[in-house]
């Protein structure tokens, strides 16, 4: 499984007017790694993965999926901020997609949406409640019980951990590896958290200058000459957490 892409892109090329987002940009996706996708603020990490997802349009390249249809492809995305719907109920925003897509009883798609809650470590009760009655880990993981309602084999998430503390952003990146471990899905994971790369990515792709500037390992990452990628890792967060000596 894991030598099969579950992304291929080449030559993916993504522009607004004159300016050109992603310039020419390769990679692939292993089946069933965590691949995590740093670079610069505004250099268009969210951009492709809104392309990814269908969400942008590509000028020119080619992105492919594992599988043989589109019917056959289960995706969950956890957008930056969770992008909960403030009318519905948490047990209401996981059922959406399965809503979506599927004729199921209100039995089933509670009991479907009660799984889910326990998945991610909430409770029933915490179904009931709206978004703003739920901190902000309690949001990432309705999100996260949100993207995981079709049983995805491909789970895109950009910025998980972000406006999380220390702590919860910990325990969110432990529930992602459990979860991954437990389910084993692909995941495609924008992020600026140092730790998260550390703690759970089986891979890093770095984009800088709209193209994929290293990728593989941490480790390797880490070794590599370009510019952008140096100032990354070798700077004054990185070495606090021991990153880049
Ligand atoms: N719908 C859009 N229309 C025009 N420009 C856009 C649109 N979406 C993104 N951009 C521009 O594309 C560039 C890349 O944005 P993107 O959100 O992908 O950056 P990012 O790498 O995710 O940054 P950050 O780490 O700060 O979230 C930015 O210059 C942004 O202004």
């Amino acid at each position: 499984m894991a030598d099969t892409p579950a992304i291929h892109i080449r030559d993916l090329v993504v522009g607004f007017g004159e300016k050109i987002i992603l310039d020419h940009l390769d990679l692939d996706v292993n089946g069933g790694e965590i691949l995590g996708l740093v670079g610069a603020s505004g250099g268009g990490k969210s951009v492709l993965m809104r392309t990814l997802v269908g969400l942008l349009p590509k000028r020119s390249g080619q992105i492919d999926f594992a599988g043989d249809s589109d019917d056959e492809r289960r995706w969950g995305v956890l957008f930056q901020q969770g992008a909960l719907f403030s009318a519905l109920t948490a047990r209401q925003n996981i059922q959406f997609p399965l809503r979506e897509c599927a004729r199921l009883s209100p039995v089933l798609l509670d009991e479907i949406a009660n799984a889910k809650l326990e998945m991610v470590g909430l409770t029933r009760e915490d179904g009931d409640k709206y978004p703003s009655e739920l901190s902000g880990g309690m949001t990432k993981r309705v999100a996260l019980a949100r993207a995981l309602a079709l049983d995805p084999s491909l789970l895109f998430l950009d910025e998980p951990t972000s406006g999380l503390d220390p702590i919860a952003a910990g325990e969110f990146d432990a529930l992602i590896r459990t979860l991954h471990r437990t389910l084993r899905f692909t995941v495609f994971m924008v992020t600026h958290d140092l730790n998260s790369l550390q703690a759970i990515c089986d891979r890093v792709a770095a984009l800088a200058d709209g193209r994929i500037a290293a990728i593989g390992r941490l480790s390797s990452v880490l070794k590599s000459d370009h510019p952008w990628v140096q100032a990354y890792f070798h700077g004054a967060r990185a070495q606090k957490l021991g990153l880049g000596n």
